[in-house]
């Protein structure tokens, strides 16, 4: 009995409840112990044995159990500092490009650095890849939405969409689906050509580098001698550690067939292209700014870190135009910051015009609106521009059926070695292909982007996806439940790259706790229908390569009434589709745009907010266009860039 003991509190030493699984007691003197299961179900598996297989499954229990503790990392401590203190830096926002700025500055010496977070630690389930829908709607996201305006998403419940941003260290690095591409070069000569004469594309690649540290072996072995990687940077770059490559294969070869050619790093020159996409996840683990920039830096002694602490408002001089710091409240009460040299407002494409609103900068007749006192006449929350998704469904007869026994070794195999299922993103459904496309061979810029998702014959989540995470109505939903449940699902999301519609950001009242709105205004500019329904219909002519045809591949109609009257597949069909069920692939930039001109942007080409002293925007929203893939690594890329702009104007140099 003492072993069992021993057992049983080595469960409950890490978190484990024995006495509700499993009941032990002895029998027949020394060795023979009966074992009796009691399973949560309530069923009984009465079993005698010498105890050797109770030990050992019992331990083999405790391994699992104690296994998780190894998933837990070692976030950052928070500051104890008084109000009304004086930093050198102040840095709003700890996200995918505030985790970069705080370490960047604050890795000189005597330099000081306050980092303000609005959330608190990431959950583990940020850390394991499979988990990062859980966190949706938590307090781990913003939990926004889009405001409805009669026009778009009205098969969307309240017309409107989610848009999931995150709240904690790593910002949305934190709860994102970890892809990694820089996007090409034309998007960044976009950004010279407009007179951002700091963003040159082969400056924009050495900061590319400078994050970057190659941990795929594949890559390194291909580019050994290109060298078109960093290898020494804090971002790890590597492979998710699963997936299912015999799949995957046959995707790339339809997607091949198609025209869209397989190549093997899809952060290469090409243009048109499908391959295995890089990631920041390395070892089954997620590689947010938080785990790569932070916790390497935290314990510097000139480096201040504040969570759960909410940015309320800059501190601006009303005459001078100069910034002096910050008001917060946390923990309740409102505080000061001061900022010696700079504040840099890292908040997201959503919360940085937000607070620049409420600080009094923005377009005038707005804030007169709100009843705030203007500082600064910018175009604040305008040329908002977000990669817009539309679902595009195809099903056929793989044979795929949900198994929970499957989905339990899964999760052992996480525990044991980072690898099954859990170590990859939900929101792309487990497969770490994609593809990039335009609709003109000869494009300088991909226009388009395919992520592919697949759902087994009659699987939950079906349902819950569409009803619980994007939110359509029963008519949608149904329509897409009907057909899986005799057939999988492979859900193409559809991603239309460079948008010509631009959206806004308004405040909802002076209240920061208030969520601003959000005027998404997708297919607002007519050419992004047009473009949309080609994009579309080049990716539906999937179904008639050789794979779909071995299963009998077939598109489905998404029902929903003002469409139902079109030929699917027509240009009708999509028109009416893409209006009534566009959502998001979270990627809103441009909110706070690089500029020369005041009229049209708001910051000048080194970062700084046109017309106000000591103020600077670094993260998505100076983007004046979108990149052409996934946003995270660019922004990190312009938080890299921005860091040395900040550094050469303040006589600052580092000693690494
Ligand atoms: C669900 C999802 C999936 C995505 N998938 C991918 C992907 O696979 N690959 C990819 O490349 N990109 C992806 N992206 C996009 C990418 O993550 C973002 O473009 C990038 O993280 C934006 O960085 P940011 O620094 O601008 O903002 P964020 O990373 O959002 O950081 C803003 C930070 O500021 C904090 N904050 C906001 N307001 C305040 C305030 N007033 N006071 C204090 N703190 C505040 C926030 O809590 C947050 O931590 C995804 C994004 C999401 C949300």
């Amino acid at each position: 009995m003492r072993k069992c003991d021993e057992i049983s509190l080595g469960l409950r030493h890490v978190g484990f409840d024995l006495s509700r699984l499993v009941e032990m007691f002895p029998s027949y003197g020394d060795h023979r112990i009966v074992i009796r299961w009691r399973l949560s179900t309530g069923a009984d598996c009465l079993s005698p044995s010498v105890g050797t297989a109770a030990q050992t499954f019992a331990s083999a229990i405790s391994f699992f159990m104690a296994a998780q503790c190894s998933i837990a990392e070692d976030w950052p401590k928070e500051a104890n500092i008084k109000s009304c203190a004086h930093f050198d830096f102040i840095v709003v926002g700890a996200g995918s490009a505030g985790c970069v700025v705080a370490n960047r500055l604050s890795e000189i010496p005597g330099v000081t650095v306050l980092l303000l977070e609005a959330g608190g630690d990431p959950p583990v389930e940020s850390t394991i890849p499979g988990f990062e829908l859980t966190m949706y709607k938590t307090k781990y996201d913003w939990n926004y939405t889009t405001t409805n305006d009669g026009r778009i998403d009205q098969a969307n419940v309240n017309g409107n969409c989610p848009w999931t941003r995150g709240r904690m260290l790593g910002g949305s690095s934190s709860i994102n689906a970890m892809i990694y591409i820089r996007g090409c070069r034309q998007d960044y000569q976009d950004w010279y050509d407009q007179g951002n004469e700091e963003w040159h594309p082969d400056i924009v690649e050495e900061y590319f580098k400078k994050a970057e540290n190659i941990h795929d072996q594949h890559i390194k072995i291909l580019t050994e001698n290109s060298q078109s990687y960093g290898d020494k940077g804090p971002l790890i770059i590597n492979t998710f550690n699963y997936t299912e490559r015999e799949l995957t294969l046959r995707l790339l070869e339809s997607w091949s067939e198609i025209g869209i050619p397989t190549v093997e790093d899809l952060n290469g020159p090409e243009i048109i292209k499908a391959g295995i996409a890089r990631c920041t996840a390395d070892g089954g683990k997620r590689e947010s700014t938080a785990k790569a920039y932070l916790i390497p830096a935290q314990k510097r002694k000139n480096l201040f870190i504040l969570k759960n602490a909410l940015v309320v408002k800059l501190l601006i001089g009303q005459k001078s135009k100069r910034t002096h710091g910050v008001e917060i409240i946390h923990n309740n009460k409102r505080k000061k910051f001061y900022a010696k040299k700079e504040v840099i407002v890292s908040a997201g494409a959503v919360n940085t015009p937000q607070l620049l609103l409420l600080s009094g900068i923005g377009p005038k007749k707005h804030l007169q609106d709100v009843g705030i006192k203007c500082i600064a006449d910018l175009p604040v929350g305008e040329n908002l521009i977000d990669q817009l998704v539309v679902p595009v469904t195809i099903y056929g007869n793989d044979g795929r059926e949900p198994n929970p026994a499957q989905m339990n070794l899964e999760a052992a195999n996480y525990l044991y070695n980072h690898t099954g299922f859990l170590a990859h993103p939900t929101l792309i459904g487990g497969l770490d292909v994609l593809s990039l496309y335009s609709k003109d061979s000869d494009s300088n810029q991909p226009q388009f982007q395919n992520h592919i998702g697949i759902f087994e014959r009659n699987s939950s989540s079906v349902r819950d996806f569409f009803q619980n995470s994007i939110k359509y109505r029963k008519e949608v939903v149904e329509s897409v439940v009907e057909l899986s449940e005799y057939h999988s699902l492979y859900l193409f999301s559809f991603i239309l790259l460079h948008p010509f519609s631009k959206g806004k950001i308004l405040l909802r009242s002076k209240n920061p706790y208030d969520h601003p709105y959000i005027y998404a205004n997708y297919f607002s500019d007519p050419r992004d229908l047009e473009d949309a329904v080609r994009g579309i219909k080049i990716l539906t002519k999937i179904t008639h390569t050789p794979y779909f045809k071995s299963i009998n591949g077939f598109l489905g109609r998404i029902k929903w009434k003002p469409c139902n009257k079109f030929e699917l597949d027509s240009d009708d069909y999509w028109k009416c589709i893409c209006v009534n069920l566009v959502f998001t692939i979270y990627h809103p930039a441009g909110s706070a745009k690089m500029g020369l001109d005041p009229n049209y942007s708001v910051v000048d080409s080194r970062l700084r907010v046109h017309g106000v002293k000591k103020l600077r925007v670094v993260d998505a929203s100076i983007m004046p266009s979108l990149s052409s893939g996934n946003t995270n690594g660019p922004v990190i890329m312009c938080a890299e860039r921005g860091s040395d702009l900040i550094k050469e104007d303040h006589g600052l140099t580092s000693l690494e």
